[in-house]
């Protein structure tokens, strides 16, 4: 089964990450994977293109069904492989409902995070203006402040009292937002949240490999 799977990843890239922490969770070890550079502009290679037409990592496919899209391939692996490995999915409706939003809420947060780290990258020089950085960041502390929220009464995951597809998903964004310098002590619960998974077996395993290395980035959003 693993190894009817092929991943092509970039490090750093919380969509990747989170494809790699299903296949984890899930024991389905020994598929196909390789590490390509953004650097070197490897996710434009043809190798990737032939997956993912757009030209970005993740580049996933599960026999010849492409699943590039991280939501999409997490989602399709919990329900092909629901009673192998972990159990991603709760029974109870009301945890359901819960996880099912904080999932998709989580583009929001990497959505805004991605406006004050890229900013640079995603809009020409000509174009750039100090008051859209300013508001950019105000969107994104207001938006990392409803996350501390959120996480105020967590039991260590984001819901319910088990790891979960919330966790699979979400977690690389937090753990991303840590990376870049957000203040562990002006957000104790995304803190506590962020050091109780960090060294969960799925998680650790598949650390960014470039994250290991410090980097300038480190205090990008030290100010949120
Ligand atoms: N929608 C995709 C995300 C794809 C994406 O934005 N990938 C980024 C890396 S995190 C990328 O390859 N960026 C390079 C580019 O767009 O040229 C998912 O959630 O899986």
């Amino acid at each position: 089964m693993a190894q009817d799977m092929t991943l092509l990843w970039g490090s750093g890239s919380p969509p990747c990450w989170r494809i790699m922490i299903m296949l984890e969770e899930k024991e389905l070890k020994g598929y196909n994977q390789k590490l390509l550079s953004f650097e070197k502009k490897e996710h434009k290679s043809k190798e990737v293109l032939d997956i993912n037409p757009r030209g970005q990592f993740p580049a996933f496919k599960y026999k010849d069904y492409i699943l590039n899209e991280s939501y999409a391939a997490c989602l399709f692996l919990e329900n092909q492989f629901k009673s192998q490995g972990t159990k991603l999915t709760p029974d109870c409706p009301k945890e359901l409902a819960l996880m099912y939003q904080r999932m998709f809420e989580g583009f929001s947060l990497l959505e805004k995070t991605g406006y004050v780290l890229y900013y640079d990258l995603i809009v020409p020089e000509n174009e750039r203006h100090e008051s859209a950085r300013t508001r950019n960041k105000e969107a994104l502390t207001t938006e990392v402040k409803l996350w501390e929220g959120y996480l105020a009464s967590s039991s260590g995951f984001l819901t319910g009292k088990t790891f979960s597809l919330s966790d699979v998903t979400v977690f690389p964004n937090i753990a991303y937002l840590f990376r870049s310098g957000l203040c562990e002590k002006r957000y104790p619960n995304l803190a506590k949240y962020y050091n109780g998974l960090k060294d969960r077996p799925s998680i650790k395993a598949n650390w960014p490999p470039h994250w290991k290395e410090s980097c300038e980035c480190q205090v990008l959003l030290k100010d949120i």
